[in-house]
């Protein structure tokens, strides 16, 4: 698949933008601050409905407007494998902050926007990922959460129950902890049985999607790292859920006797066995969204009188991690800060093999079997995005990533000056200045 057409009204930086495009290989070249990251960003957020540089949507519109407008042409080639014929998409998203976001599609009538998720694909390389790494859960959880909804986009309306769920509970929990200590408000507990059995029902699917994900990219990101850092040290990918933690504490439950019915079955290693192997977890049954969802109630029934003294949600995935480690230790405040790129290249680069070729072993579980339905490469290879990463990184690894993204079916890349993009990404240039997008000929 590739993006052919690209139209921007008040978006960030522009007031209006007209952007062609071609399948291969695009530099998008310019001074800083001129807007070539406001293109690769609008181009992401039609396949994520997110920002990799903004948690929220605001900053998306342009300063004095109310509302952005993001158009893409997206064409996915015929594929004579599959018997698919050649298929355009027009999608055009209406971003308004503070209102729920609307799209429309091939003209048709305004709908909801995550209607259009899994129309276009991306993979997004930026120098925020080192923060993959080197940052809070919360990229990771994200990072995660968008890969499975790359791959299956019915996720994204789980995932949003999921915060709405949560954000409900949590607000209970806290007048229920004030109430306990005698401060304010009133502790109407009853509810509370209403929102244990809704979040550990979306919480359940959740988890067991991260897991399959987790399971599926494990050895995409051993291999990835392998070709970009020259191969010292092992990088592992596992998931590390609090679920266990709960379980665990509250009854003793020996960490590895769990695995074969927790969500570690899937590779989660829990918190004292941080060097669980991925390969070893892609072959290890995903458990069931069922038993994650009776064990999160478990742990939910158990951890209620913390919960309530603390006033806030103790399990679930919005406290779970991404564990990434190298030789066995974890990367965070151990590896160096050429390694800590590498593995957020290869993190990078597994999604990227992940949505074209899919796991080398379908991660087994009835649970998940709808997970994997779609048929990965069927789907579209994804567009490769680069934002600037190329000056972050030393020779070496720029020519082992140019090498690695070079034969893929679309490329852009965005560098301040031509010379900052590898001879072996030598392809169509668009000069980006003042706002003004102009083909180089
Ligand atoms: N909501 C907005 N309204 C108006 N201008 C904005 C908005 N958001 C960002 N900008 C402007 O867009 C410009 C940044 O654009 P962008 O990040 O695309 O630059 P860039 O060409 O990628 O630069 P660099 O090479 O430094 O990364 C800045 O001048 C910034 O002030």
């Amino acid at each position: 698949m590739y993006v052919a057409h690209l139209s921007l009204t008040d978006f960030r930086s522009y007031p209006h933008v007209e952007l062609p495009l071609e399948p291969g290989i695009t530099a998008l070249v310019g001074p800083n601050g001129q807007g070539k990251t406001n293109l690769v960003e609008a181009i992401g957020y039609v396949a994520t409905l997110g920002s990799h540089r903004v948690p929220s949507d605001a900053a998306l519109v342009r300063a004095g407007a109310s509302r952005a407008v993001v158009r893409t042409r997206i064409v996915r080639e015929a594929d004579a494998a599959t018997g698919a014929s050649e298929r355009t998409s027009l999608v055009e998203i209406e971003v308004t902050p503070g209102k729920a976001n609307r799209a429309r599609v091939n003209g048709g009538a305004p709908g909801r926007a995550r209607d259009v998720l899994g129309l276009l694909r991306t993979v997004l390389f930026a120098p925020e990922d080192l923060a993959l790494v080197k940052g809070d859960p919360d990229g990771r959880r994200r990072f995660l959460d968008e890969l499975a909804v790359l791959v299956t986009p019915r996720l994204a309306g789980v995932l949003a129950d999921y915060d709405r769920v949560l954000r409900q509970r949590s607000a209970l929990l806290k007048s229920a902890a004030q109430a306990v200590r005698g401060s304010r408000g009133s502790a109407d507990l009853r509810t509370l049985d209403v929102w244990d059995a809704k979040l550990a029902q979306a919480g359940a699917q959740v988890i067991v999607a991260r897991l399959a994900i987790v399971a599926a990219m494990g050895p995409h990101v051993a291999r990835a790292y392998e070709q970009v850092s020259s191969g010292q040290g092992a990088a592992v990918v596992t998931y590390r859920s609090t679920l266990d933690a709960a379980l665990e504490e509250s009854d003793g439950r020996d960490a590895r006797g769990s695995r074969s019915t927790g969500p570690q079955a899937a590779g989660s290693p829990g918190a004292g066995s941080p060097g669980a192997d991925a390969s070893m977890a892609s072959s290890t049954p995903v458990p069931t969204p069922e038993l994650v969802e009776a064990q999160l109630l478990e742990a939910m029934g158990r951890l209620r009188p913390k919960e309530i003294e603390r006033g806030v949600c103790l399990v679930g995935p919005h406290r779970d991690d991404l564990v990434l480690t190298l030789g066995g230790l974890p990367a965070k405040g151990y590896a160096s800060h050429g390694e800590s790129w590498s593995f957020a290249l290869a993190l990078r680069l597994a999604s990227y093999t992940l949505l074209t070729q899919g796991p080398d072993e379908t991660p087994s579980s009835t649970g998940v079997d709808n997970l994997w339905t779609t048929g990965w490469g069927d789907d579209g290879e994804p567009v490769l995005l680069l934002d600037d990463v190329f000056a972050e990184l030393d020779t070496k690894r720029r020519n082992r990533l140019a090498d690695l993204v070079a034969p893929a079916r679309q490329v852009i890349i965005t560098a301040a000056v031509a010379g900052d993009v590898p001879e072996q990404l030598a392809g169509a240039r668009v000069d980006v200045m003042a706002g003004e997008v102009s083909r180089v000929l």
